[in-house]
């Protein structure tokens, strides 16, 4: 990062519905600090929109028309079609795309960017490790651009932080001195930031309630309440403490009751695009690759793939039968159980099996 009375550059590294909305937050804060320089580079994934490059509509109207409409971008937030372009000066590079798409970004990026940068990733999902195991989103960028990454996880759907509702949001940051400055670039009188030092943990949690808001989704497409959704929620979130117990040992326990954990999980089973999805795909039969294409216009579900590739992993390490509401959702995704077999996955789950309170290692 740029020191003493230098102004830190920063990069948003994506353009989408939460890229968009965090732009709008990042800009308004870069224009009112002094340790920020003002403008504040976004890459877009560039595509015409009725013969016009996006990039230019946004630079000229200061809307993302595709990903955010209806919303102004602050003026001193820049739309750029080449990636290197947008990055290679900024000391702080925020990533915020679709989880399938980082391992392109970084490696088009290795190389090209100050060896001084720092990250943060607002990324919600996985990747397939070598070995059968899986990679966290933030242990990627550091690995292949050899800079730190922070993580900011929370409940925070796009659209409600757009309209400036209140909000609050978890930042996973180990380094002290990297710290306040993730988080007064993100802060605002409506959306409040916590910082924990569990890095891990916060990012795991944001990838896997998206898991568990799929199965949110398919109990309100067979027609459940509000009774059996929260028990998918309750089991959900046993299956993610015991996810980081067992392979992310030595976080705390306690992250799960920030923004990133339960209050993630309760606003994406109630208001997010994986839950929407997943119940139409009860309701209609249709594939989910189908009416994702169909319902979102381009944005992407982080569930259907995260669930994949959990699934990878806890079927190479023999697990399934640990997690049956991951390994349900997974199993309803790719067609191999009917939708109506959910409920019968997670009848016996390991959490009612229990004769008294489990003893956490966490
Ligand atoms: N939308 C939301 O409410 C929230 C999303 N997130 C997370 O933020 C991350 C990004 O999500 P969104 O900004 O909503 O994205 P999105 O779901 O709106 O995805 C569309 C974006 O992907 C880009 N894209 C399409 N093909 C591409 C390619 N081949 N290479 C690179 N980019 C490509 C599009 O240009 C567009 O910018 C995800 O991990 C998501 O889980 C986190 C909190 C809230
Ligand atoms: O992560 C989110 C809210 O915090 C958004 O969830 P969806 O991707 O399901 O809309």
């Amino acid at each position: 990062m740029a020191e003493g009375q230098i102004k830190n550059r920063v990069c948003i590294v994506g353009s989408g519905n939460w890229g968009s909305a965090i732009a709008k937050i990042v800009g308004r804060n870069a224009a009112r600090l002094p340790n920020f320089e003002d403008r504040v580079t976004m890459w877009v994934y560039e595509e015409m929109i009725e013969g016009k490059k996006l990039t230019e509509i946004i630079n000229e109207t200061h809307e993302n028309v595709k990903y955010l409409p209806g919303h102004k971008l602050p003026a001193n937030v820049v739309a750029v079609p080449e990636l290197v372009d947008a990055a290679k000066d900024a000391d702080l590079l925020i990533f915020v795309v679709p989880h399938q798409f980082v391992r392109t970004i970084c490696s088009t990026l290795l190389g090209k960017i100050k060896p001084t940068a720092a990250a943060l990733s607002l990324i919600k999902g996985f990747d397939i490790a070598e070995g059968g195991g899986i990679d966290l989103i933030s242990h990627i960028i550091t690995r292949c651009l050899k800079i730190p990454c922070a993580v900011l996880m929370g409940a925070n759907i796009a659209s409600e932080v757009a309209e400036e509702k209140f909000c609050e949001t978890t930042i996973g940051c180990r380094d002290v001195m990297l710290a306040p400055m993730m988080r007064d670039i993100i802060q605002t009188e409506y959306f409040r930031v916590v910082v924990v030092d569990d890095e891990d943990a916060v990012e795991i949690c944001g990838a896997l309630k998206n898991i568990v808001a799929v199965g949110a989704g398919f109990v309100d497409g067979l027609g459940f309440g509000d009774n059996t959704k929260a028990a998918v929620i309750r089991l959900g979130l046993m299956e993610m403490i015991k996810f980081v117990d067992v392979f992310y040992p030595g976080s705390k326990l306690s992250t799960f009751f920030e923004s990133c954990g339960v209050a993630d999980l309760i606003t994406t089973c109630y208001g997010g695009r994986n839950r929407r999805v997943a119940e139409a795909f009860v309701k209609t039969g249709r594939s989910i690759k189908e009416l994702e294409d169909e319902m979102l216009n381009g944005q992407k579900l982080q569930g259907p793939i995260t669930a994949e590739e959990v699934n990878h992993m806890l079927a190479n390490k023999n697990m399934e039968n640990k997690f049956p509401l991951f390994t349900a959702v997974f199993r309803i995704c790719r067609g191999e159980l009917k939708p109506s077999d959910f409920i019968d996955c997670i009848r016996s789950h390991p959490e009612h099996m229990k004769q008294m309170a489990p003893k956490c290692s966490l």
